[in-house]
């Protein structure tokens, strides 16, 4: 897991550093432009052209460190200041400086607006504004932004593309597109969530040596593939021991929904699936999920974990028995109509459970758009814990956010576009419930569920193209 920090933690731990453990603030910006021009280097011809443009405050001050380290690199290299050099203050000032004592050219630039982009140039630097932007850019830099990000040069971010705020991944104005971000420390929310991480082209994230106080303890983290904690079995197993899942849909001609999750969770290690629907027939022959008619099950306290949702559908006949069953001490994922039947009548959600909306769901949930969802997701999320108390929440989309009822957050960082398909999310609950019925806590089975689903989407796409990817190919992949 990496950490995710925001702004103003980074800052802390940037004051922390500099003050407490008396690292001084000249050697972590020094750090920094090392650390993007170890980058650029990689990418760079020996007779390479690179334009710096540099801010006002720090993320300038390490724009005018790295034209310095380019230019003792044999780089050539040609520096535009967004205002006056003397300007500059502390660390920035000194890089100034010592940049003015170089056969570098260093111009200011008069009028963003009508500034004339360096076409013939290999890359450009982004140190306009890094974590102190403080207000969305507008006017002539604005339209200095947009030029560049439609004029096909290639972009390296110092720590943050500029335009975007480390705190969230809303984009509230206009934000630098750039191929390649260089970050230090800690990703930035920005980094990682949509869809502010779109700007940020390949995050790199660099250790300059800042430290965290141990007050300051983050609790974001992104999830990786290699993160991903495959159920285990022992060699006496048995399938009594990988619990008893209930699968409670596939309802009137939406069998599909629940005959995915239901396979899905065989396929993830449950040890027996069991689907309670009003459609039995519709399961058509006898196989390895057991299915039953809903309405002989008065409650279902045989189940280790259920499943609530997938092809539940909102009849009334559907819903009736979810409001009989007794669920407070049950584990129970919460998918699709089951997320309906909870928005309409808040029923109470169970002991331990998770509500796996897409943005369109949550909308429900929230009372708003499946678009305002999406442009702030984390505040979307957020949202859901204070009407939702109590429980872990998913919402899917690319970089699946999940939050547990303590705050603490995790992007997913596996998945892709290949996973938009019919019947994905049902896979997705499936998974979730066999890792509770085979006794995860809630929090290693909603991340490895999560990540593994990616996975296969991951797999997917190194050998076929995106869209041709059905529910039914991650279900598969399980196998491996
Ligand atoms: N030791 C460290 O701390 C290290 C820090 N490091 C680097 O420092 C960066 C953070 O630096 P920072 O805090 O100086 O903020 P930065 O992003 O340069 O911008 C602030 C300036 O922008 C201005 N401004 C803001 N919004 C604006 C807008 N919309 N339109 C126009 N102006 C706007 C704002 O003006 P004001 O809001 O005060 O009017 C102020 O002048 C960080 O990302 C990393 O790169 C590394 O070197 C590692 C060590
Ligand atoms: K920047």
């Amino acid at each position: 897991m990496k950490a995710i920090v925001s702004a103003s933690e980074m800052a802390a731990a940037d004051r922390y550093t500099i003050e407490r453990l008396g690292v001084p603030g000249i050697e972590l910006m020094e750090r920094a432009a090392r650390a993007c021009v170890g980058e650029l280097m990689e990418e760079l011809r020996p007779d390479s052209l690179v334009t710096v443009l540099a801010g006002p405050g720090n993320n300038g001050g390490d724009g005018l460190a790295i034209a310095r380290l380019l230019h003792g690199e044999g780089v050539t290299v040609r520096v535009f200041l967004l205002q006056d050099g003397e300007t500059y203050r502390g660390d920035a000032a000194l890089n100034h400086q010592r940049l003015r004592d170089l056969a570098v050219d260093i111009s200011v630039i008069e009028d963003p607006a009508t500034f004339g982009l360096p076409l013939g140039c290999d890359w450009v630097v982004d140190a306009l504004f890094g974590t102190g932007l403080s207000r969305p850019i507008t006017g002539g830099l604005a339209n200095l932004i947009e030029r560049l990000n439609v004029s096909g040069l290639r972009v390296l971010a110092v720590d943050i593309p500029s335009g975007l705020s480390g705190d969230h991944g809303r984009v509230d104005g206009p934000a630098v597109r750039a191929r390649l971000t260089v970050t230090f420390q800690c990703l930035k929310f920005a980094h990682v969530v949509t869809p502010a991480c779109l700007s940020c082209g390949d995050v790199r994230v660099h250790d300059i040596g800042i430290s965290f106080s141990d007050e300051a303890r983050t609790g974001s983290w992104l999830v990786e593939g290699r993160d991903f904690q495959r159920p285990t079995r022992d060699v006496e197993g048995h399938k009594g021991r990988y619990g008893y899942l209930g699968v409670v849909g596939g309802f009137a001609g939406m069998a599909g929904a629940a005959s995915l999750a239901a396979r899905a969770a065989l396929r993830f290690g449950a040890g027996k699936v069991r689907v309670l629907t009003d459609q039995p027939a519709y399961f058509g022959q006898p196989g390895s999920v057991m299915v039953d008619h809903v309405d002989r099950w008065k409650q279902v306290g045989d189940f280790d974990a259920l499943v609530i949702g997938p092809g539940l559908s909102r009849a009334e006949a559907a819903w009736s028995h979810l409001r009989q069953w007794d669920l407070r001490d049950r584990s129970i994922v919460w998918d699709a109509d089951g997320l309906h039947l909870l928005a309409a009548e808040r029923l109470f959600p169970g002991k331990d459970w998770v509500m796996t909306p897409h943005p369109g769901e949550a909308a429900v949930l929230l009372g708003t758009t499946a678009g305002e969802v999406q442009r702030d997701r984390l505040a979307a999320i957020r949202a859901l814990a204070k009407a939702f108390p109590g429980g872990w929440l998913l919402l899917k989309g690319f970089r699946t956010l999940v939050l547990s009822p303590g705050g603490e957050l995790f992007v997913c960082g596996t998945g892709n576009v290949a996973l938009a398909t019919a019947g994905s999310g049902d896979v997705l609950s499936g998974m979730i419930g066999a890792m509770l019925a085979q006794g995860c806590a809630m929090e290693e089975a909603v991340l490895s569920a999560c990540l593994r689903h990616g996975l296969a989407a991951d797999r997917w796409v190194r050998h076929h193209p995106d869209y041709s990817m059905i529910a039914e190919d991650i279900i598969e992949d399980l196998k491996y």
